[in-house]
């Protein structure tokens, strides 16, 4: 499949509307996000590496947010345990069409369900991982601690939640820096400083970044004795949370 380059915001859009994943985006995805989450690659990678370790036998693990399946294919193709299903939930329909013809292009043998739902919809069952990467920031602040219960009681003992997201900080100062790191990534990976900006305002309000302190805050409300930060590249970061 071709990586066609993203290039949405590269000319001078006379109206900015709220950044969306409609099948413009899903035409530019794996370009757009690998040149602008710092650390995607290796975050995809090592959620292959804690599906491997933490994927019980007969449960399943969850990709919610799942976009085209990314951290789907690194969880099929790393699992071990026996009798496992993938479930894979997004609310675009764009989405879930492309990362249909991704997965009937791989021959993982997991099986995947891929659902097109409104992730908070979805019943959590019986789940040994659950990935939620790059997916909470875009949900409003007043639903995120539901999902958190909802995510903590469909686990099994031993279970494992997966999250990543693009994170804030309290110290003014050191925000503004990781903000500007940050744009200097996309810079050296191409994109000009219209783009930068106009993306920026596009996301305005529709990401909405927290700290990582609100975030462990949060999972420990929802019941996860345990939660830290296992990957992080300036202002994006991955946590790990264990059901005791
Ligand atoms: C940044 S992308 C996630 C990237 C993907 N997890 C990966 O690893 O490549 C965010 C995704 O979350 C989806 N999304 C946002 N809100 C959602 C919701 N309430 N329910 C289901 N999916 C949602 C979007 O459609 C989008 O595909
Ligand atoms: O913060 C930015 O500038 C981003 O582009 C981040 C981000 C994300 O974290 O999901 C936003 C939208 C796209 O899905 C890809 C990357």
């Amino acid at each position: 499949m071709t990586h066609p380059k993203d290039d949405i915001y590269a000319t001078p859009l006379p109206e900015l509307s709220r950044f969306r994943f409609d099948h413009t985006v899903v035409n530019v995805f794996p370009d757009m996000i690998k040149r602008s989450v710092p650390g995607y690659t290796t975050i995809i990678s090592m959620i292959g590496d804690l599906a491997e370790r933490y994927a019980q036998a007969d449960s399943t693990c969850y990709d919610l947010g799942c976009s085209l399946g990314a951290a789907t294919l690194a969880m099929r193709h790393r699992i071990r345990a026996a009798n496992c299903t993938i479930v894979a939930v997004d609310n675009s329909q764009a989405m879930i069409e492309r990362a249909q013809q991704v997965m009937q292009a791989d021959s993982g043998e997991v099986p995947v369900r891929l659902l097109c739902n409104d992730l908070q919809a979805v019943d959590l069952q019986n789940a040994s991982v659950v990935v939620l990467n790059f997916t909470l920031q875009f949900i409003a602040l007043a639903e995120r601690q539901a999902i958190l219960e909802k995510i903590y009681r469909g686990l099994r003992p031993g279970g494992v939640l997966i999250l990543s997201e693009k994170v804030a900080f309290e110290d003014a100062p050191h925000h503004e820096l990781m903000i500007e790191l940050h744009h200097n990534f996309k810079r050296t990976n191409g994109y000009s400083d219209l783009e930068i900006a106009q993306k920026r305002t596009a996301l305005e309000n529709v990401l909405i970044p927290e700290t990582l302190e609100a975030h462990r805050k949060r999972l420990k409300a929802a019941g996860f004795a345990s939660s830290d930060v296992w990957f992080q590249c300036f202002n994006f970061a991955s946590l790990i949370a264990i059901k005791a």
